[in-house]
């Protein structure tokens, strides 16, 4: 990755697709943890899929394989919080990850969608492997973060946000101005 890649998790509708793609983020994350707002439905979130083909990259999101199953099959990506063995897997952990090997994204999130922000650990930049940052992240922290870890990418989800779980086109916008200026 040689430009910063920049991702919005937890989309719910076509119009905050439309917003990723116009702004020029790199991935959409369809979130499929149960207990989440912003849990998508398997035939809706294949909808999206469909209508972001060849625009931008799709992630399914879970805790578990299980989360994301039904739409395994038309994402980009899965992104989960334990290991699985699929083509393409983002892992998602708080804690070094035993190995890298095979993995095509590690993010480090002690967040999980929650836009709690805590003291990133040195340690992630040791991490063999181009890493994403995610938790708590938003238009007014982003920039300084790229700017001390210079991460391979971010991730954001409540950050751009008007009220839980509904995206926010204005705060999408500042967030990936800062984030790509820092
Ligand atoms: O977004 C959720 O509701 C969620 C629930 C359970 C596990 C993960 C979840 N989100 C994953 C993401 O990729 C978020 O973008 C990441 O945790 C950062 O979230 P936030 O702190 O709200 O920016």
């Amino acid at each position: 990755m040689s430009e910063l890649f920049v991702k919005v998790c937890g989309i719910t509708t076509t119009e905050q697709l439309e917003w990723a793609i116009d702004l020029g983020y790199d991935a959409v994350g369809l979130m499929r943890a149960a207990k989440s707002v912003r849990l998508m439905e398997p035939d809706r979130a294949r909808e999206l899929v469909e209508h972001a083909a060849g625009r931008i990259d799709t992630f399914a999101v879970g805790l578990t394989l299980a989360d994301v199953e039904p739409i395994i099959d038309v994402v980009d990506t899965v992104q989960l919080y334990e290991y699985a063995d699929v083509p393409s897997l983002a892992l998602a952990s708080d804690t070094p990850p035993e190995s890298t090997k095979g993995l095509e994204y590690w993010f480090y999130d002690a967040s999980h969608g929650t836009g709690t922000f805590a003291e990133i650990p040195a340690w992630v930049t040791s991490v063999e492997a181009d890493f994403v940052l995610a938790g708590g992240l938003n238009p007014d922290n982003v920039a300084e973060v790229v700017a001390r870890f210079r991460p391979a990418g971010v991730d954001v989800s409540s950050g751009v946000e008007s009220s839980s779980g509904v995206k926010d086109y204005d705060r999408m916008k500042a967030f990936i101005e800062a984030a790509r200026g820092a």
